[in-house]
């Protein structure tokens, strides 16, 4: 291991309107890392997701991924370097199949038109049905996605993104609006990916970060505040300030 990082933030900062949205902001993640982001309200952890995937250009610092210079680039060239985003509202489409909805994700096809008229080869066959294995979706293939639960069309829209096999993996808030058996559900789901791919998911629910049992990074004020484990980090005095907001 070279042990350096497959994504690395130093010294970011960005303002909107002279506000300080991220200040001086770094970060670094490991090569096959799972790290969950943490933060009160307006903390920064959106823009901290957009400056990644070049939705928005720091003012300042470096912002590099398996050594490429991010800043650089615009945000589909960043996705071809491997970052897929999850947004936090799924955006399947709900008239087609959970297995088509994956077929349309798969990397490397052919036109969508072309893909929905022709039909799959053994080997997308192959890759959908490990997408399906992945998302715990196989008993739902033949379903129209607008039929799934809530849940169910967070974990399709995950399986979306591995479809196009990216390295890293920036996850917003996946457990809102989820039940609990949901949200430890995707836990799971998260901890399975996490095995070949690196993931950087950003969220409130504690108890979804405990299940994780990752490392964990608090923002603030668009900076880092804490990082480390979360019982440690739960325990800093600075970081029960700020979600108290004393
Ligand atoms: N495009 C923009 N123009 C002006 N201000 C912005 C813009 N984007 C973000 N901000 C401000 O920057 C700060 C950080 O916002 P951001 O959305 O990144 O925080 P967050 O940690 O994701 O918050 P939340 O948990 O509420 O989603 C906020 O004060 C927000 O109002």
């Amino acid at each position: 291991m070279s042990g350096e990082a497959l994504l690395e933030l130093r010294g970011v900062s960005v303002s909107f309107d002279g506000f300080r949205a991220i200040n001086d902001l770094s970060l670094s993640l490991r090569q096959g890392e799972m790290r969950a982001i943490v933060g009160p309200n307006g903390a920064g952890k959106t823009t901290m997701m957009d400056i990644i995937t070049g939705k928005t250009r720091p003012d300042t610092g470096v912002v590099r991924f398996a050594g490429h210079d991010l800043t650089k680039r615009d945000e589909a060239a960043i996705a071809r370097l491997g970052i897929g985003r999850k947004f936090q509202k799924p955006t399947v489409f709900e008239a087609l199949s959970v297995r088509d909805n994956l077929l349309l994700s798969l990397k490397g096809l052919r036109s969508p038109f072309a893909l929905l008229f022709a039909r799959e080869t053994a080997e997308e066959a192959g890759r959908i049905d490990a997408l399906l294995e992945t998302t715990r979706l196989a008993p739902h293939a033949r379903v129209q996605a607008g039929g799934l639960s809530h849940g169910q069309k967070q974990w399709l829209e995950i399986g979306m993104l591995l479809g196009q096999e990216p390295q890293l993996l920036l996850v917003d808030e996946p457990v809102a609006g989820m039940t609990d058996a949901e949200t430890m559900a995707t836990a799971d789901l998260l901890r399975d990916i996490n095995r070949t791919r690196s993931i950087v998911v950003v969220e409130h629910d504690m108890e979804f970060v405990r299940a994780l049992g990752v490392g964990v990074t608090v923002l603030h004020e668009g900076s880092v505040l804490a990082e480390g484990a979360l019982e440690a980090v739960s325990a800093d005095p600075r970081v029960i300030d700020v979600y108290l907001g004393r």
